[in-house]
């Protein structure tokens, strides 16, 4: 007979990995398994709660805000703070860093970077949604925290996960060891071990764009997607073509199957969409974790520099060889779009002049 083993259970099992752990993070963690659970709540039953919709408002990207990103942006926010082991949050619907400051969080040190839900204009058509979160420990040691503890690169990161809340609700997350998927079973209401030590297969043949941008793609970016298309049987292509629109339920579709999601830059993101510090950077980290890679087509996400809050990046993330095939395409079609060449090529002007 099988022995049910719980996030909780599993959180007290691995502290031993960190000797000078007190269980904070572990009970940080708890905290935003309860969200979870809330939010799943509210998600399952979405179209008779009142909860589908707009809320009439708009956050600092310019997007519509539903009313279910208010409601889940809410339960983690209050999580967090009653949890006390957090003392700032920064939130993909607050404009804001949000500073905690309760009598039981005075202690605290961890910063959360959290997209409370992911997959926006997903909701209202009953597709899978997600929640992506972000953990860094407070560089600062006197006084309050300050924005610079908001804006550490990726590589800062204790600790990145997300939710998905789809035909099941599954929380997958890492502390930089390793990568583990648990389920919530509504009938005991607890996230259980199912996926330990998740790995994703080094090639896949699954491809995850909005071909819809085509035109305004780099060429780099035209011509991977001509490679994925072109007939070849030895190699398994032409790939299959899968987009459901919310980040996450198409990153964990990768990540058990193999394969490559992009969103690089188009017209109407010329930095691409995708929000750093609480989309690229916690999954980047999560898909290295299982064996995977994840860049801007030219450099590493997680040692991107790190300058605003909600600042956007384009990411190409996935099976290992499927991203460096579509960064040889992006170096030999779009070389002008590398940061690092335009920065030498500034660098190289700058000394001429
Ligand atoms: O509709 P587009 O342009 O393809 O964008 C879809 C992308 O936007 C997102 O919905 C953005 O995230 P939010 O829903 O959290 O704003 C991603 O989940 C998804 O991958
Ligand atoms: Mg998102
Ligand atoms: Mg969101």
């Amino acid at each position: 007979m099988s022995v049910v083993k719980t996030l909780g259970q599993f959180i007290i099992e691995k502290q031993k990995d960190f000797p000078y752990a007190k269980g904070e993070l572990s009970r940080l963690l708890r905290d935003i398994g309860i969200a979870a659970k809330i939010v799943n709540r509210e998600v399952n039953k979405a179209g008779l709660v009142n909860i589908l919709g707009d809320e009439g408002t708009t956050n600092s990207h310019g997007e519509s805000q539903k009313k279910l990103d208010i409601f889940a942006n809410h339960q983690f926010i209050s999580a967090l703070t009653c949890g006390g082991e957090c003392c700032l949050i920064v939130s993909e619907e607050n404009d804001d860093p949000i500073f905690i400051e309760s009598d039981v969080s005075h202690n605290a040190k961890y910063i959360v970077c959290i997209d409370p839900l992911d997959g926006s204009s997903n909701i209202d058509v009953n597709v899978s949604v997600g929640t992506i979160f972000s953990i860094y420990r407070r560089k600062s040691t006197e006084g309050k925290p300050t924005l610079q503890d908001a804006l550490q690169r990726g590589t800062e990161q204790v600790a990145a996960g997300y939710i998905v809340y789809g035909s099941s609700t599954m929380l997958v997350y890492t502390t930089g060891k390793g990568v583990n998927g648990f389920t919530l079973d509504p009938s005991i209401g607890e996230f259980c071990l199912s996926h330990p030590d998740m790995k994703i297969p080094e090639d896949g043949y699954i491809y995850s764009i909005n071909e819809g941008n085509y035109i305004n793609f780099p060429d780099g970016v035209k011509k991977y997607i001509k490679f994925c298309q072109e007939e070849d049987p030895s190699t398994k292509r032409p790939y299959s073509s899968r987009y459901i629109g919310s980040m996450i339920a198409d990153m964990h579709r990768n990540m058990i199957k193999g394969g490559i999601f992009l969103y690089p830059p188009t017209s109407s993101s010329p930095k691409g969409k995708l929000r750093l510090v609480y989309e690229c950077n916690p999954m980047a980290f999560i898909i290295e974790q299982a064996g995977g890679r994840a860049t801007d087509g030219f450099q590493r996400i997680l040692e991107m520099e790190v300058e605003s809050l909600h600042q956007r990046c384009s990411i190409f993330v996935g099976s290992e060889n499927m991203v460096r095939k579509a960064e040889d395409m992006m170096m030999k079609y779009s070389p002008e779009m590398s940061q690092k060449k335009t920065a030498t090529i500034k660098s190289v002007i700058a000394k001429a002049s």
